[in-house]
């Protein structure tokens, strides 16, 4: 799910002309000088007064919403983070080709304007990265661990702008935001600690030989985050990178730039070097993607995000045989057999499917109750879902903000009405009537489908919102067989107080995650990513470091040959 059409900023303002990017130029220190003209801008020379109105108008933009309401609104950038440098619209470097305006889902109002990276800008960042990596691999642990430290303390520090960036270009509830703010930052935290520990090995190979393994950093690694998760995606990525001595050019969601650039400058505060953690803002991902998959400098690829992206990513990497972690889709089966306690079972879906408006790759996308619960199951969780509250994610009230655009309502209206058309019926529904404020934003009422059956979108395709098909089973073997019949297998769900059941079920599941009795797996301290189609590789815990490291054998001979004579 990339960025929807209705996000797509009018292609007039995709283009800038050289006279455009000087009057920018000046516009901006206008603006700081406290311009005059229209709108705080000078007037605009008479040769560009043909500007097309959307260009205008994002040229308003470039200014009118710098603070976003911050206490530190120097944490709003104007574009891509590069050798320590921020481009900005028009930039006198030239570069400033394409920009990209960041809309706030629950009003689609324009939040900042940024300039937005080319290809040749991806070739700068890596080769910064590059240069700063040939310095920073030779960091004592310590000086990882200090600066990692420095960083943390920095996001502590701003974690309530962050978190009110962070809602206001996602849409998630602020109290949601400022938690993945602190899961984010237990990342860090937890890598800080993990940088200390890179150990190897020795061994007495023979009498005149030692063999040694040790740990190197990989090299240059590019990120790739999605969007659900603006911090904790970037945190989890950056943190294990910098903590293994490599130097990291990031590519953050188009949707939500402005928490990785804040981020970003939050390191720079702590002291990262310029171009140890790079920043590219790209309105079209696929160039800069393909460059950061290409480039034979960039020697390992994180991604997190869809599985067709990432099989995409792939095919790239294999051309220069890059290391890869793939952090793909979901498809997570929720079970609840007949001896489970059932408000355990219902409070933990209602955290795990209605967490970010159901726009979690670990969310519940198929909850399979057994027959002679199904009815109180159904009901108890019907009557939640009527309690939750829709509405903008900064209003206290509210438990579910919107879906990140256009083509995510539309997809989550798709599977509702495809699951009713194949004979499932809506149970409850969150009461929600948009106020004239939201009335461009992107809701969608959280919803509980009961009878789904095998046969409706739901079963097999990630929703990637608030929908919660109930679907019926028998056996501990029918329920098996359903839940491994996807090619997906990241997280699964599983509750009953049998321990044969839990023993047999969480080993017979085919996923990375298992959570038993509990539907909030997310851990810094445990080691994250799935299976098949979900993707290869671990994030956090004590395996985290593994994706950025390599491991060298050196063996030491003619141990025992005479000492040399000094010549
Ligand atoms: N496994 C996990 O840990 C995890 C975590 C979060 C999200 N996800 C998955 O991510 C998906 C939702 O996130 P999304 O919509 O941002 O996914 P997405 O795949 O559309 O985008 C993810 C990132 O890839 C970039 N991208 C998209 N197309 C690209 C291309 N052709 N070349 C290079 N880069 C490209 C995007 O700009 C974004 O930065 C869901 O499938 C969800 O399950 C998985
Ligand atoms: O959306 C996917 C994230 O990886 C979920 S979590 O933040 O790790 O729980």
């Amino acid at each position: 799910m990339g960025l929807g059409s209705a996000m797509r900023p009018p292609a007039s303002v995709h283009v800038f002309s050289k006279w455009m990017r000087s009057w920018c130029v000046r516009a901006a220190k206008q603006l700081v000088k406290g311009g005059e003209g229209t709108g705080g801008f000078p007037a605009a020379p008479s040769r560009v007064r043909t500007v097309s109105v959307s260009a205008r108008k994002m040229m308003g933009a470039v200014g009118e919403q710098a603070s976003l309401g911050l206490e530190d609104a120097s944490l709003v950038k104007p574009g891509s983070l590069i050798a320590g440098r921020y481009a900005c619209v028009g930039g006198a470097d030239g570069s400033a080709e394409e920009t990209l305006v960041v809309r706030n889902p629950a009003t689609s109002a324009a939040l900042q304007t940024l300039h937005s990276a080319s290809r040749r800008d991806a070739v700068r960042a890596i080769e910064s990265a590059h240069a700063a990596f040939l310095q920073w691999r030779h960091s004592a642990p310590s000086e990882r661990y200090d600066l990692l430290q420095r960083w943390a303390a920095q996001i502590d520090g701003h974690e309530k702008d962050l978190a009110r960036l962070l809602t206001l270009e996602n849409g998630k509830p602020y109290a949601e935001a400022l938690g993945e703010i602190r899961y984010g930052n237990a990342y860090v935290k937890w890598f800080a600690e993990e940088a200390v520990r890179m150990y190897g090995d020795h061994t007495m190979n023979t009498r005149d030989s030692r063999g040694l393994v040790i740990r190197q950093p990989v090299g240059v690694a590019a990120a790739i985050t999605p969007w659900n998760f603006p911090c904790a995606m970037v945190t989890r990525k950056v943190a294990p990178a910098i903590a293994a001595g490599c130097a990291v050019v990031l590519k953050p969601a188009e949707l939500t730039p402005l928490t990785a650039l804040a981020l970003a400058e939050l390191a720079k505060r702590a002291g990262a070097p310029d171009g140890l953690f790079n920043v590219l803002v790209a309105a079209s991902p696929k160039a800069v993607g393909e460059e950061l998959c290409t480039n034979p400098l960039v020697r390992k690829v994180s991604f997190t995000g869809s599985t067709p992206v990432g099989k995409q990513l792939l095919s790239w990497c294999s051309s220069t045989v890059k290391r890869t972690s793939m952090e793909l889709g979901g498809l997570a089966a929720f079970i609840v057999m007949d001896d489970a306690c059932i408000d355990t079972a219902v409070a933990a879906l209602m955290q795990n499917k209605f967490r970010n408006a159901g726009q979690t790759c670990v969310c519940a996308n198929r909850i399979y109750v057994q027959q002679g619960v199904y009815d109180e199951f159904v009901h108890k969780v019907a009557e939640k879902v009527k309690a939750l509250v829709v509405g903008d994610g900064l209003v206290e009230t509210s438990s579910i903000g919107p879906l990140i655009n256009a083509a995510a309502v539309a997809k989550a209206n798709d599977h509702v009405r495809d699951a009713e058309a194949k004979g499932a019926k809506i149970v409850a529904r969150a009461p929600f009537n948009a106020p004239a404020e939201l009335a461009s934003g992107h809701f969608f009422a959280p919803c509980v489908l009961r009878d789904a059956t095998d046969e409706m979108k739901v079963s097999f395709e990630e929703t990637f919102g608030p929908v919660a098909p109930i679907f019926a089973f028998r056996t501990e073997e029918e329920v098996l067989a359903r839940a491994n019949a996807s090619p997906f297998g990241l997280s699964s769900y599983l509750f009953t107080r049998d321990i044969g059941r839990i023993t047999r079920l969480s080993e017979g599941l085919e996923c990375g995650i298992v959570g038993v009795n509990q539907g909030a797996i997310s851990d810094a301290r445990m080691p994250f990513g799935g299976v098949k189609e979900s993707g290869m590789g671990k994030e956090g815990g004590r395996y985290g470091l593994e994706d950025y490291t390599i491991r060298k054998y050196i063996l030491i001979g003619a141990l025992n040959d005479p000492p040399a004579v000094c010549r």
